[in-house]
């Protein structure tokens, strides 16, 4: 009721004990922070933030065209309603590595978990279309030095976002996640691996955690949680799985509005009142005020 119950602290390190476990991490990309409720009722390991879907969202291409202080908020509405602990993309990180390091505080004070840096140019693009530019090692380790430094929470976790597969090949790509660890990354987010195999030389290759990104329509075959944790796979993330399905439903939707003239063929596919309800714990607003929840549906 009326947001998380725990602290930012409690949930970075509930995240840190996660990574150290042994069983793969699922979270799926929240749109907005019901979505996010949603996620954590049905029992995942938290909630990642896209900034493809958040662009998308917002109207326009994931070509780095919000800015820190939408996606923060956009971050701080998500995190602080779930007890789950919210990574959040953070792009390239919105600048040179001195506003890197205040992207991570804001990042810390909005309450997120995590968040990831790639080492894209700007301006950048989804990780999965062909034709990216990657910043030299020397840059981004600076970026990722400035985002540790920039850290008060020893248990934010910084994840750096390598793009450099497509264009450098799969071992110039590992060393650069190697000097990606050794500027203090935390966490390995190797983006459009081609298949399993890759994933596990990232994974035999690193002592930090890996994260695959199982989006659709990419450069990636859908690979389980268990296979991806048997490839050696701390992490998965579904960035844009619930815009996709939620924006399938709504255009489908709306063709039956506009072409019969009712939504009534379409209320079955609906979340009910109920269920809505039930999703943001209505009943529970009683503790505060009994004239809350009186009603029947
Ligand atoms: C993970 C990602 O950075 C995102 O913004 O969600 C995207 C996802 C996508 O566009 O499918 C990416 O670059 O992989
Ligand atoms: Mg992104």
């Amino acid at each position: 009721m009326l947001g998380a119950t725990s602290t930012a602290a409690e949930r970075r390190l509930a995240l840190r004990k996660g990574l150290a476990g042994d069983q793969i991490l699922r979270f799926p990309g929240a749109i907005n922070p019901l979505t996010a409720q949603l996620i954590e009722q049905l029992g995942f390991d938290g909630v990642y933030i896209s900034g493809g879907a958040f662009s998308a969202a917002m109207g326009v291409p994931d070509i780095g065209l919000t800015t820190l202080s939408e996606v923060t908020e956009h971050g701080q509405q998500i995190s602080r309603v779930t007890n789950l602990p919210s990574f959040i993309d953070a792009d390239t990180g919105f600048g040179e590595p001195m506003n890197v390091a205040r992207t991570i505080q804001l990042l810390e004070d909005a309450g997120l978990s995590a968040c990831h840096l790639e080492d894209q140019v700007n301006p950048k693009r989804c990780g999965h279309l062909d034709g990216k530019d990657v910043v030299s090692i020397e840059e981004m380790t600076k970026r990722i030095r400035a985002a540790v430094q920039g850290r008060r929470d020893e248990n934010f976790v910084i994840s750096a976002r390598t793009d450099s597969r497509a264009g450098e090949g799969l071992p110039a790509a590992i060393d650069r996640a190697k000097a990606y660890a050794d500027a203090g990354a935390d966490l390995i987010f190797p983006e459009a691996m081609k298949d399993l195999g890759e994933f596990e030389a990232f994974a035999e290759a690193l002592d930090v955690p890996i994260l695959a990104n199982m989006t659709e329509f990419g450069k990636s075959e859908l690979f389980t949680a268990s296979q991806l944790q048997d490839a050696g796979v701390q992490m998965v993330i579904y960035p844009v799985t619930t815009l996709r399905l939620a924006m399938g439903a709504i255009e489908a939707g709306l063709t039956q509005i506009r072409d019969e003239g009712t939504q009534a063929g379409v209320v079955d596919k609906m979340q009910t009142r109920a269920r809505l309800y039930e999703v943001l714990d209505y009943e529970s607003y009683n503790s505060f005020d009994s004239d809350v929840f009186n009603f029947t549906l």
